[in-house]
């Protein structure tokens, strides 16, 4: 029996066991191109024929770019599943891979306790005004006069925009920290799931947090879910906080908002265009800045590695996955049928 090939395109930085498992196996190739228009160039070569698989990272992008038409369009036909190794897959045009039958998978729940670690962080750094205090004392200021005064978590409203697997994992924490949590879901959760979580309607969560946390994820439908008109009617003051990905908010109109006082301060592990960050937050002491760091654990790392080598172990040798997208998770059976493995 001929040997599935797997395109591995990023790196297994710790999960070294487990991806030795895949290559004891599956054969796996690698890209040479250093740029994206060698690695179509290399695609459409031939050199990655009879591939049936892809693991991929986010950062690989840096060379292949995004997973959209004309990545997808210069793939052999032999590939058929994605395995993107990180939470958020807004680098996949997941609709342009259910057309051609490709099914992708991300890593769902492996981020939880990391990210939501990273966000109870963000939220307490900028009600307390930690960055001001912080940037006083290396201005050789100490506090920097009252620049530092904070608040206390307890009793706020933390409104959370977003109540999946990380935004339950906050609420959790939220709770030990004697904060009052709302949300707001496309879908209100079974009560059970809610824990005292209070559901309430998009304007109310904004017009009534003391903090508002996002933890939505971006695609085309909720890219600049909080823009100018949001942040006018959110209540003066409010702490915002952003894990999730920089575009579902309008950093331009966020900087607006802290300069007009309307957001009192900010705590920030996602912006629109990494590695770049708006100069109107750079500047501003007021925003906790945290470059990207929500899952950059040796723990969670190796668990993110783990489940997405599952998954592409999987596909190669069974023509399955572990773990579909939601967009995709009702046409599973019809994109596998007839496949044959
Ligand atoms: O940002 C991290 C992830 O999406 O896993």
């Amino acid at each position: 029996m001929t040997r599935p090939k797997i395109l591995l395109l990023g790196e297994i930085e710790h999960a070294h066991d487990a991806w030795k498992a895949v290559t004891d196996t599956a054969d796996v190739v690698e890209p040479k191109a250093t740029n994206r228009d060698e690695f179509l160039a290399e695609c459409k070569s031939g050199a990655f024929d009879g591939v049936s698989a892809i693991y991929r990272t986010g950062e690989s992008a840096a060379v292949t770019g995004n997973v959209d038409v004309g990545f997808l369009d210069a793939l052999p036909k032999s590939i058929k599943f994605i395995c993107h190794r990180a939470a958020g897959y807004d680098q996949i045009d997941v609709d342009a891979c259910t057309a051609r039958e490709i099914c992708v998978s991300n890593v769902p729940t492996a981020v939880n306790d990391a990210t939501a670690d990273t966000n109870m962080f963000l939220i307490l750094g900028a009600l307390r005004n930690f960055p001001a205090g912080m940037a006083a004392l290396r201005r050789g200021e100490w506090r920097g006069g009252d620049l530092a005064l904070g608040h206390d978590p307890r009793g706020k409203v933390l409104g959370i925009l977003g109540m999946g697997g990380i935004g339950r994992n906050l609420a959790d924490k939220a709770r030990a920290f004697g904060m009052q949590i709302r949300y707001h879901n496309r879908r209100r959760l079974d009560p059970e799931h809610e824990e005292g979580a209070e559901y309430v309607d998009f304007e109310t969560l904004l017009k009534e947090s003391d903090v508002l946390s996002l933890n939505l994820p971006l695609n085309p439908s909720t890219r600049h879910t909080i823009s100018k008109d949001q942040f006018a009617i959110m209540k003066p003051g409010i702490v915002v906080v952003n894990t999730a990905r920089g575009a579902v908010m309008d950093e331009a109109a966020l900087v607006e908002a802290l300069d007009s006082g309307r957001v009192a301060s900010a705590g920030l592990d996602v912006f629109e265009d990494e590695p770049r960050v708006h100069e109107g937050l750079l500047r501003n002491d007021r925003v906790l800045l945290v470059p990207h760091l929500g899952t950059y654990t040796i723990e969670t790392t190796i668990k993110m590695e783990a489940f997405a080598i599952n998954n592409v172990k999987k596909a190669a040798l069974e023509g399955a996955l572990i773990t579909i997208v939601p967009e995709q998770r009702d046409l599973e059976a019809k994109l596998l049928e007839g496949r044959d493995f």
